[in-house]
């Protein structure tokens, strides 16, 4: 049931969610010497006014599709991992997260690569000329054909460098919090809690490791049409750092954490919701358990 549950809190996630991805991607990734948005609010304003809303919502069948992959084997190898551990401890369950994040990485780094890739398509273009790129699938079917396994696989390293601890990090932060905030069974305050930790645990997460957010997208969004301004993770930063200065780090960075808080709230407030009714149809009330795998958001009715 974790699995239905992750795959529809991620599909929640997605919808709301994507429309500020698209937004931080054009702010990391475009030009400093002729900036086509002055900012966040510019950006969603500029897009929608030149693309109409989808354009805000250009590249979501990849995260569509990925995410009910990603959450599944986020929520599944994070608690399985747990349980291996043994005890439910704080550096337990960082160690269990960022497992999760490192085994995601696999589906992730492909699937952001055609995102990214999407979402920079026909940016700022008033009528929809010729596109390279058909959808997600054709984006990376592309990739494959002229740089194989290797190029689908661009942006790797940084996306393990920012998932890792990232997860880590976001199942440690939730967990600290849904028990700090006494998120208990029965609790009517239950579900406004868990929002608020999902969508404090978003933004922490996304924030702990957003420097490497930014390289991974101008990575990603190199090479389109085979002309490459990086030959690798050390010249993208020396590159951006020498012409942006040490600022360009939160590029982006209001849209993910206006993204961040809504997204993570609605996959652990969907994730919950599920589990909820799965449990109440299947087993009916449970006690309160106690462990990390039943201590996320579930809410076990009161015997
Ligand atoms: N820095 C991270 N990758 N944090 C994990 C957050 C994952 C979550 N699905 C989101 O997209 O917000």
């Amino acid at each position: 049931m974790d699995f239905v549950a992750g795959c529809i809190g991620g599909a929640a996630g997605v919808f709301v969610g994507h429309p500020f991805d698209t937004v931080k991607v054009r702010l990391q990734v475009q030009s400093i010497d002729s900036p086509l948005y002055r900012g966040t609010f510019h950006c969603f304003k500029t897009i929608i006014r030149r693309e109409s809303v989808f354009g805000l919502y250009k590249g979501i069948g990849s995260p569509m599709m990925g995410l009910t992959f990603i959450n599944a084997i986020v929520f599944g190898v994070q608690g399985n991992a747990l349980r291996m551990l043994g005890h439910d401890t704080p550096a337990n369950q960082f160690i269990a997260g960022a497992a999760a994040g490192g085994i995601q990485s696999i589906i992730c780094c492909p699937m952001e690569l055609a995102k990214t890739r999407m979402q920079m398509q026909g940016t700022g273009e008033i009528k929809a000329s010729p596109r390279l790129y058909k959808n997600s699938f054709d984006c990376l079917v592309r990739i494959y054909k002229h740089s194989g396994v290797t190029g689908v696989n661009r942006g790797m390293v940084t996306t393990l460098i920012r998932e890792i601890p990232g997860f880590g990090v976001y199942f440690l932060v939730y967990d600290v919090l849904t028990r700090s905030l006494g998120c208990e069974p029965g609790d009517r305050f239950m579900i406004p809690k868990l929002l608020f930790a999902g969508g404090i645990t978003g933004i922490v997460s996304w924030l702990s490791t957003y420097p490497a957010d930014v390289i991974k997208s101008r990575l990603q969004a190199d090479g389109i049409g085979g002309v490459y301004q990086y030959s690798s993770i050390a010249d993208c930063v020396r590159q951006s750092v020498r012409k942006e200065g040490y600022g360009v780090f939160t590029r982006g960075l209001t849209s993910t954490l206006l993204r961040a808080f809504p997204v993570n709230a609605a996959t652990f407030a969907t994730v919950t919701l599920v589990l909820m009714y799965a449990r109440g149809v299947e087993e009916g009330p449970k006690e309160c358990k106690t462990t990390q795998a039943d201590h996320h958001p579930q809410i076990q009715q009161q015997t």
